[in-house]
């Protein structure tokens, strides 16, 4: 049997759509500026009545959540990111302070850095930010400064967001002679995640290496009492902005996490929350096709049979969206991408995301979209507005424009995806501006909140990030043992098994990626010497210093 036909609601792939189809099922808010088309899904006639009853109680679900009830039992928390851009929801009056009494702050504290009431220890003023976090703590703040940013911004922005050395040595150079000037935001809400600790300390031996402190050029956004905001009191930073426990990392833009960026760039805070605002309003609605995120959702379940059998594909036909997907990556991969549903029942649910920009990756990949495997959905993303109007017209042929030319593209990929029978959502905005920014954060975010609770699972919670980390820190100590294994050797070349053996482990394999990483790295004072016609195992291993 055909595999659709198992989905409920699940309808064949037609050859030629009806435009009727086309205008039934398209959305449009037009005071949001957002059209949203989900008829180039295969669902069937029947399919938004068979799911009525469960996108209701996933809406009752999502309400409650709003409500103030614990809807991250795991982590016995609540979820309390719809309240940053609606304080007035907040369950209690402390709350609701607490997120007004920090955007007034964040608007603030940006005004005193531009007009240099707040300065860096030497130089005249802070010209440059530098954000050093990782995962929620980098990836919405990167993508809002690639969509919206200028090269006339009040502030450059810059990101360490890796433990990768050449790769913080590599911004350090792009910021040069400016470092002096440049605002370190420290965003980390747990306050101990190592990559985000490791480039603060870099940070710190740059700013040193200069005669200058880290405290005087750094401000921290995270959660009470933390190891990151217990470092930032010891060490004088400028300012401490809070991160709440109700708010998870991967919906963090809304909150300080995003906001403080965005403002030091001299973006406008108040208008992505406004887009936010209005569009958690829009997405309230229990009527499905007035509501632009359960239609997603829907479309997703349709699309995935609600067991993720198929990937979604972000073409944003703009390049300010280019991030968009790696933001989404974590939006919905950490949401959606579980073992276990709530019941404790093993679903291993998920939707893999991936996908940049068009035209540009029709040049790539598409190939694969159009022809090969039937295993994804293409979400486009249209924005209307191809340029800003000051900028002029040119025609490249007789009365067709470079937009005209991304929109084409746009148009033409969906239909010869759809004449090879593969599905596509398509969302329409204006223009990519803050408002639209906030809009499409707020439409993903209630969208995969739906979802999550259409398949039965938790997407708030992210059991399975800690093993990495776990078994990177018996890396580290195992590596501890290596060092001194050697150190204790007094200058004599041990093998690999000798190296093992003295650092009281089996685990011969770890042994040998630890060493060949150290060799390879000659400041770190291990040198490793392979017998003439010997192979990497026969290698001998001593400390060189
Ligand atoms: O903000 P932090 O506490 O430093 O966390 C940064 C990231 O770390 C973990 O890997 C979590 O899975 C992410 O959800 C989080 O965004």
């Amino acid at each position: 049997m055909d595999q659709d036909r198992r989905t409920p609601g699940r309808g064949p792939a037609p050859a030629v759509l009806p435009f009727d189809r086309f205008r039934d099922h398209l959305f449009h808010d037009p005071s949001l500026g957002l059209w949203l088309d989900v008829s180039r899904i295969r669902f069937g006639s029947d399919f938004f009545t068979t799911m009525e009853p469960r996108i209701q109680a996933a809406l009752a679900e999502m309400a409650a959540l709003e409500g103030g009830s614990i809807a991250n039992p795991d982590e016995g928390r609540r979820v309390g990111h719809y309240w940053l851009r609606a304080p007035e929801l907040a369950p209690e009056a402390a709350l609701r302070a607490a997120i007004e009494e920090t955007n007034a702050r964040i608007l603030s504290f940006a005004a005193d850095v531009h007009a240099a009431r707040v300065r860096p220890e030497r130089s005249a003023r802070f010209s440059r930010v530098l954000v050093v976090g990782i995962g929620g703590s980098a990836l919405g703040p990167q993508f809002v400064a690639s969509a919206l940013g200028t090269p006339a911004d009040r502030m450059q922005i810059h990101f360490f967001d890796n433990t990768d050395p050449d790769g913080i040595d590599r911004t350090l150079d792009a910021i040069g002679d400016d470092l002096g000037a440049t605002l370190a935001v420290i965003i980390s809400k747990s306050g101990g995640t190592k990559e985000t600790r490791n480039g603060m300390l870099e940070l710190e031996a740059a700013y040193r290496r200069l005669g200058l402190s880290l405290g005087a050029h750094a401000v921290a956004v995270t959660g009470d009492g933390s190891e990151l905001d217990r470092y930032a009191t010891k060490h004088g930073f400028l300012a401490r902005f809070p991160m709440w426990d109700w708010v998870g990392g991967r919906t963090s833009e809304l909150s300080a996490v995003g906001l403080l960026p965005a403002a030091l760039q001299g973006l406008s805070i108040v208008e992505m929350l406004q887009g936010a605002r209005e569009t958690d309003e829009a997405t309230r609605s229990k009527e499905v096709p007035r509501n632009p995120a359960a239609l997603l959702a829907l479309a997703w379940y349709s699309a995935t049979g609600g067991v993720g059998r198929k990937d979604m594909v972000l073409l944003p036909y703009k390049d300010r969206l280019e991030l968009f997907s790696r933001y989404l990556q974590q939006l919905v991969m950490e949401s959606l991408g579980k073992r276990l549903d709530r019941q404790g029942k093993e679903v291993f649910q998920g939707i893999a995301v991936y996908g940049n920009k068009g035209s540009t990756d029709q040049h790539a990949y598409v190939q694969q979209l159009r022809d090969g495997l039937d295993n994804f959905f293409v979400t486009f993303i249209e924005v209307l507005r191809d340029r800003a109007p000051s900028r002029g017209v040119l025609e490249v042929d007789p009365g067709v424009t470079t937009g005209d030319y991304l929109d084409g593209f746009l148009q033409g990929t969906r239909k010869a995806l759809t004449e090879s029978g593969r599905e596509s959502i398509t969302i329409t905005i204006d223009t990519v501006d803050a408002r639209a920014v906030g809009m499409l954060i707020a439409l993903y975010e209630r969208a995969v909140g739906l979802y999550a609770s259409l398949v039965g699972i938790n997407a708030y919670h992210q059991p399975g990030v800690e093993a990495g980390k776990k078994a990177a820190q018996e890396v580290l100590d195992l590596q501890a043992k290596v060092l001194a294994a050697l150190g204790a050797s007094a200058g004599r070349a041990l093998s690999l098994a000798e190296v093992a053996k003295a650092a009281g482990t089996d685990d011969v394999e770890t042994v040998f990626w630890v060493l060949r990483h150290l060799a390879a790295n000659p400041e770190r004072g291990v040198a490793r010497e392979v017998p003439q016609g010997g192979s990497p195992f026969d290698a001998t291993y001593r400390l060189a210093r």
